[in-house]
């Protein structure tokens, strides 16, 4: 692999808060340009999400996960068209390997737009299951608010994004359809402890879609040593740099951890680089949480229609960084030309190339039967499910 000069070997930290004067804004702006194109990686900080709501949510964790089996069960994603809900631990595999970790799939609040007559990805959007309130009283709205809080984030970083590039500050609002009819994703995640040899939280995989953003600060390691990003010790989110090797991302509270998928680098011609990451599980006594936040883009975006092209001086970044090795991450190769809720919903139904996992065949077989027989027309045998 590469050795490029712009080799990474910690993820670059930027500051929010300098976007509020014009200088501070260039500065952000040049450091975010680094950050898309070489790491693909980056924390924010100074970020407009009050850290109260995200420590609220934070509080909550725990509980989410010490609610009785039954009661988590109770909302399985079985039971969910949207593919939002409950997934025991072992129910997803990365590269043929059992990924220890537990999770609830919940989203930003949305009403379906799918009526009769209308494609079946239309379903692929809307409500959450969520757990009886009585058993965690205020969990709902404590949620909700900070989903609300961290997709309009991703709104004005995306505009960001888009300026870093020399778009202006609308430059990718293409991607987006009007509020209402958009829904992002997110995850709460729980990494046991592990003590067998499969430290797998997550195999080492790309996010699919456009922008990802996680609260790296939940994790319960204790106290921060001073050099955080090579805080080896700190076992968890890890990156690959140009040259392969595995980055510690630790959390640094107060901060998103912010990445790109491969949606984004596929219409950025790879400007943007999508990077592959993973999540080691944690040793010692406390398990490790985080919730990431998926944006996505419009379900009728089909990304063939919508490949920017960016000025000369932005594309000399790409020929300086050198090219990025190919990967097999995308799930079927009509992808850039189908709709995105199209693109989604078969990735879901499909188990991936190895590297990026996740599907939920059982749910599709449940849901969208139709579906399911085209693309397993003698039944589906293998592993991969949200049980
Ligand atoms: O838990 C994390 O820190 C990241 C998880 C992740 O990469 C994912 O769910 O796509
Ligand atoms: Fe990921």
């Amino acid at each position: 692999m590469s050795s490029s000069a712009a080799d990474f070997s910690s993820v670059p930290i930027l500051d929010y808060s300098l976007v509020a004067t014009p200088e501070g804004k260039a500065q952000f702006l040049e450091q975010l340009r680094h950050a898309l194109v070489n790491v693909g990686f980056l924390y924010l900080a100074n970020h407009p999400v009050p850290q109260a709501d995200v420590d609220a949510l934070i509080g909550y964790i725990p509980k989410l996960f010490a609610l009785p089996q039954e009661a988590k069960e109770k909302i399985r994603m079985a039971n969910s068209e949207h593919f939002l809900g409950y997934s025991r631990l072992g129910a997803e595999l990365t590269k043929g390997a059992v990924d220890q970790r537990e999770q609830f799939d919940f989203a930003t609040k949305h009403v379906s737009r799918w009526k009769e007559g209308d494609p079946d990805y239309y379903r692929l959007w809307g409500p959450c299951q969520w757990p009886d309130e009585k058993l965690i009283p205020g969990f709902r709205e404590v949620l909700e608010r900070y989903l609300e809080e961290v997709q309009e984030l991703s709104y004005k970083f995306s505009s960001l994004i888009a300026e870093a590039f020399g778009l202006g500050p609308d430059g990718l609002s293409e991607f987006y359809e009007a509020p209402e009819l958009m829904q992002h994703r997110a995850k709460i995640v729980q990494y046991p402890v592990v003590e067998g040899s499969n430290d797998q939280g997550v195999g080492p995989h790309y996010d699919a879609g456009f922008l990802t953003f996680v609260s790296a600060s939940l994790s319960t390691f204790g106290p921060f040593p001073k050099d955080l990003l090579q805080a080896s010790s700190h076992r968890g989110l890890q990156v690959q740099n140009l040259s392969g090797q595995w980055i510690d991302a630790p959390p640094i509270p107060g901060t998103f951890v912010i990445n790109l998928g491969k949606a984004l680098e596929f219409v950025t011609g790879g400007l943007a680089r999508a990077t592959s990451h993973r999540v080691l599980s944690p040793k010692g006594t406390t398990p490790r949480y985080s919730v990431p936040f998926f944006q996505n883009i419009g379900l009728e975006t089909r990304l063939t229609d919508h490949i920017l092209t960016f000025p000369p001086e932005i594309l000399a970044l790409k020929d300086k960084r050198g090219t990025v090795a190919a990967t097999d991450s995308v799930n079927f190769s009509e992808f850039d030309k189908e709709p995105s809720g199209k693109v989604n919903l078969i990735g879901r139904v499909k188990p991936k190339s190895e590297t990026i996992p996740r599907s939920h065949p059982d749910v599709a077989e449940r849901h969208y039967p139709e579906l399911f027989k085209q693309i397993f027309p003698n039944g589906f045998s293998g592993k991969g499910s949200a049980y």
